[in-house]
């Protein structure tokens, strides 16, 4: 284990000073200045370990830290003290309380790292491409899509939440990164394919845009966004169908007309289905984590009633060979959606619990919702504007039906 923003590192390699890569000539260059210096000068608190179990036998250890110690004292106002590991970590996370949270970045971007990474670990399949929600706009069969494509590998299934690994917004991401680069193995892809993971909390999770940011900072983002009013409905009814009891003590209208005054466990789950409909919001924050001409919005309407457009335009952006979708996917008309053609006229279609069949929101909530996003609807058309992107047929209609 490592403080953090430090880097894991040897400094001196071997035992023999005459053994040391590039002579006793690059040692003292490291101490005089250079990289073993600027590690003491540039982090307040640093943990140094030796090789050996008894450190008196490791001279040239000796040798290097009195040499950086004088050197420090000589040249520097750099006041040196020194406690045990464990008082340090403490000492530094009073420092820097902020960073007790972790935050992972790529090991394989610092070449130190690199260096020492053990063989039998892995970086490079990390995913390139995040798919980020929210839930209940089809991002199951955005998901279904992308994998059909040759050039794109979708993650190997959690067991407990099947193709989404949630790792950036729950506790998944304090099991460190090797649990998520297990779903990533180099076995299956080759080096020409492009991995990609999609978590459709990923969108309105709090600390999700800069984790990923730190991980992975050149992938690319793609939101789904449907009218936020039928996201909302679809959610409430995902979640009945579990048996969670305030859906099924609340009705739908209850739910969204929870006021300040109801009790604790429905204004919740009122936050819990209205707040991800804020989409300029979440947006927002995920564009000052990432740079938008990586961030695809991708209009939900369409890819359900017009998909190989949808993935057409979404290939451009991934820059991937076109695969013409027309060919591969085909409309099923007992489950109402276009699913993966397979021999013949057959389809395979996702389960049950994807186009659940509901009785139709009510006019009076419809009405509430139309009001209730009209602000948020109107600032993600702007934000649509300011970015060059295409205003979706849903969202113009939303705003022209308003109120
Ligand atoms: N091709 C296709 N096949 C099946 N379902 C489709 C498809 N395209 C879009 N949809 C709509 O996707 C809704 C589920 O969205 P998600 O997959 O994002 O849900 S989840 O958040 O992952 O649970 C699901 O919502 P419900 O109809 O409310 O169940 C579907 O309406």
């Amino acid at each position: 284990m490592v403080l953090p923003r430090q880097t894991c590192g040897l400094f001196t390699h071997t035992l023999l000073l005459e053994r040391y890569p590039g002579g006793r000539q690059r040692l003292d260059r490291s101490i005089q200045g250079g990289e073993l210096f600027q590690t003491v000068i540039n982090n307040p608190i640093n943990v140094f370990m030796t090789h050996m179990s008894n450190y008196g036998n490791d001279r040239l250890a000796l040798y290097t830290f009195e040499s950086v110690v004088k050197f420090l004292r000589c040249w520097t106002n750099v006041r040196l003290a020194s406690a045990p590991p464990l008082a340090l970590a403490e000492k530094y996370f009073q420092l820097r309380p902020d960073e007790l949270n972790p935050l992972w970045g790529n090991p394989c971007d610092d070449i130190r790292h690199r260096r020492i990474w053990s063989k039998s670990k892995w970086c490079d399949t990390l995913p390139k491409i995040l798919v980020i929600g929210p839930q209940k706009t089809g991002s199951t069969a955005l998901y279904t899509f992308l994998a059909m494509h040759p050039t794109l590998v979708p993650n190997l299934p959690s067991p407990t939440t099947y193709e989404e690994l949630q790792f950036f917004n729950n506790n998944n991401y304090l099991k460190g990164l090797d649990w998520y680069l297990n779903f990533f193995p180099p076995s299956q892809s080759n080096n020409t394919q492009i991995t990609f993971e999609k978590s459709a909390t990923y969108f309105d999770g709090d600390l999700v845009p800069r984790r990923a940011h730190a991980l992975l900072p050149n992938a690319k983002i793609i939101a789904i966004l449907i009218s936020p009013s039928k996201r909302a409905y679809s959610w409430y009814q995902h979640i009945r169908s579990h048996g969670d009891p305030v859906a099924n003590n609340y009705t739908f209208h209850t739910v969204i007309t929870a006021n300040d005054s109801s009790p604790k466990p429905l204004r919740d789950f009122r936050n819990r289905c209205l707040n991800p409909g804020k989409y300029s919001h979440y947006l927002e924050r995920w564009l000052t984590e990432y740079n938008a001409h990586q961030v695809h919005i991708l209009d939900g309407s369409l890819l359900r009633t017009e998909p190989a457009t949808a993935m057409n335009t979404l290939q451009k952006f991934l820059k991937i060979p076109h695969l013409d979708y027309n060919k591969l996917l085909k409309y099923d008309a007992k489950k109402g959606f276009f699913c993966q053609a397979v021999s013949g006229e057959k389809t395979k279609c996702l389960g049950k619990s994807k186009g659940r069949i509901y009785p139709p929101m009510e006019d009076r909530s419809a009405k509430f919702l139309r009001r209730y996003y009209s602000t948020h609807n109107t600032a993600l058309s702007k934000l649509l504007v300011r970015l060059g992107r295409p205003v979706p047929q849903w969202l113009k209609e939303e705003l022209t039906t308003n109120g």
